[in-house]
């Protein structure tokens, strides 16, 4: 799937199945790409989650419906699954093994690397990160072992070292907060929390397509 990357990261929802408070994670998903989600990154992991075939077949039908909607479908951290079910890319984080091995094998796929260092970016640039996805910027009660809230000044350290790959803010990301990632310097907003527990995910995520759009 050919696509402009910076322009993929606007609005990209992240969840696995125990994200979804609500509803399940097909309806959740479906919403979120009715209202404007421009990328979608399968975060199969937590308490609950899905394991082996069962996490496959959910991957797949994941997969097909973002592709109805034209949407590129990331898979966290599984690089065999991503593989298996020739999905368009991948994200990692510093602890998730050999980046240089892991770029090797994604070869032709996207490859998202979480960095929260001007020198963890640059050495993510150098393996070839086609983004990188940089928090967490807010407090987050999604994960538990995120590192210490950044708030918008990374994004901006990165910006001034003339760092130009496309960035993607995450962690605590609201329609409410958003404008201040995007001026700080990101491309777009990560999210979790703000589509997956919303009453309504549709509208929750226009919400973020605005916020978003307003801001640039
Ligand atoms: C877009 C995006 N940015 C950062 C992360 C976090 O990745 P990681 O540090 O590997 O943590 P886990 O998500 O694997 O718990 C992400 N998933 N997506
Ligand atoms: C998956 C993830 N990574 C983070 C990082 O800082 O790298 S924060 C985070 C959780 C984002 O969820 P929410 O939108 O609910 O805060
Ligand atoms: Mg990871």
């Amino acid at each position: 799937m050919e696509c402009n990357i910076a322009e993929k990261l606007r609005v990209y929802f992240i969840a696995g199945s125990n994200n979804c408070l609500n509803h399940e994670i097909q309806e959740v998903l479906e919403e979120a790409l009715k209202g404007g989600a421009t990328l979608f990154q399968f975060r199969e992991k937590g308490p609950g989650a899905l394991q082996g075939e069962d996490k496959e077949v959910l991957a797949r039908r994941l997969l097909a419906l973002c592709h109805q909607y034209d949407v590129p479908f990331i898979v966290n951290d599984d690089v065999a699954l991503m593989l298996k079910i020739n999905a368009d890319g991948l994200h990692v984080g510093q602890e998730d093994g050999d980046l240089e091995h892991i770029r090797e094998k994604t070869k032709g796929k996207l490859l998202g690397i979480s960095a929260h260092t001007l020198e963890e970016a640059k050495k993510a640039v150098a393996l070839g990160a086609d983004y990188l996805g940089v928090g967490p910027i807010f407090p987050t009660e999604t994960k538990r072992d995120a590192r210490e809230v950044m708030g918008g000044n990374v994004l901006e350290q990165l910006r001034a070292n003339d760092l130009t790959i496309p960035l993607v803010a995450i962690g605590g990301i609201t329609a409410e907060n958003a404008h201040i990632a995007i001026r700080a310097g990101a491309d777009g907003v990560s999210v979790i929390t703000a589509i997956s527990h919303a009453d309504h995910p549709q509208q929750a995520t226009r919400n973020l397509v605005e916020a978003v759009s307003h801001s640039k």
